[in-house]
C-alpha cells in the first residue's frame, strides 16, 4: 500500500476578503501562517515525514509548505514547483468580490462557476493585465497552454497530467510525498482519482491548512482518503469555504 499527503495552503489575503484568487498571487494573512505551522505541527506528531515535496508557483502554496517543513524540520528535502499545480484560473473574476458577484449574477450562478465541473468562467481579454502570458514566471510555459480561465474540467486536465508524469513515478518507488496546493487543484485531483458524480463534486469544499491523506492501492488508485485533525473543526472549515458564495 502507499500513501500520499496534500495540503491546501492556508488563508491567504483573498480569502480573507473573500475575493476570487485563482492565478493571482496573494500572500499568507497570520491565521494562514499559523495554519500552515499546526498542519506541520500535527504531521510531524502523527508521525508522518516526507522524502520530497510539490508546491505550485504561487506564494500561498510554497509558504505555506516552508512553514510545514520548518516545523518539521525537514526544510532540506527537495522542493519541486510547477505552474501545474497552480490554482484553477478563475479568469475575468480574479480580483472580484464572491459576495458582489452574488449579488449581481445570483447565487446560483456564482455557485455553478465556483463548483460546477464544465463551466468556465469569463475569460480575460488578451491585453488584460491579469493574463499571465507577460509573468516572468511562465516565460518557459507554452503561450497556448497559459489560461484565460479554466472550468474545473480543464484543471482535472492539466493536474491528472501531473499526477500521472511526476508523482505516480515517484509513489511508485516507495517516495514519501508531500504535496501542497490550492482548493480547487485539490477538488480537481480528488475528481481525477475517483471520479466522483458531479452531485459530489458541488458539494466538495477544502478547508484550508488541514493536511489530506490518500491511502493508494497497489495500482496507485486510492483506496481512501481522510483528514488529519478534529473531525468538527475540518468540517467547520469546510463549512466556511462553501459560505463565501453566500450574498
Ligand atoms: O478564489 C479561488 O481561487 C478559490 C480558492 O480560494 O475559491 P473558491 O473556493 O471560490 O473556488
Amino acid at each position: 500500500m502507499y500513501e500520499i499527503v496534500l495540503i491546501r495552503h492556508g488563508e491567504s489575503q483573498y480569502n480573507v476578503q473573500n475575493l476570487f484568487t485563482g492565478w493571482s498571487d496573494p500572500d499568507l494573512t497570520e491565521k494562514g501562517i499559523q495554519e500552515a505551522k499546526a498542519a506541520g505541527k500535527l504531521l510531524k506528531d502523527e508521525g508522518y515525514t516526507f522524502d520530497l515535496a510539490f508546491a505550485s508557483v504561487l506564494k500561498r502554496s510554497i509558504k505555506t509548505l516552508n512553514y510545514i517543513l520548518d516545523e518539521m524540520d525537514l526544510l532540506w528535502i527537495p522542493v519541486q514547483k510547477s505552474w501545474k499545480l497552480n490554482e484553477r484560473h478563475y479568469g475575468a473574476l480574479q480580483g472580484l468580490s464572491k459576495s458582489e458577484t452574488a449579488i449581481k449574477y445570483g447565487e446560483e450562478q456564482l455557485h455553478l462557476w465556483r463548483r460546477s465541473l464544465s463551466v468556465r468562467p469569463p475569460l480575460l481579454e488578451l491585453n488584460d493585465p491579469r493574463y499571465a502570458r507577460n509573468d516572468i514566471r511562465y516565460s518557459s510555459v507554452r503561450p497556448e497552454d497559459i489560461p484565460r480561465g479554466e472550468s474545473l474540467e480543464d484543471t482535472v486536465h492539466r493536474v491528472g497530467d501531473f499526477w500521472r508524469n511526476r508523482i505516480v513515478p515517484l509513489v511508485r518507488k516507495k517516495e514519501r510525498v508531500l504535496i501542497s496546493a490550492h482548493g480547487n487543484t485539490l477538488r480537481a485531483l480528488i475528481k481525477f482519482m475517483e471520479d466522483i458524480d458531479e452531485a459530489a463534486l458541488l458539494e466538495l469544499n477544502i478547508p484550508t491548512g488541514v493536511p489530506l491523506v490518500y491511502k493508494l492501492d497497489e495500482n496507485i488508485n486510492p483506496i481512501s482518503r481522510f483528514y488529519l485533525g478534529d473531525p468538527e473543526q475540518v468540517t467547520a472549515k469546510a463549512r466556511d469555504v462553501a459560505k463565501q458564495g453566500h450574498v
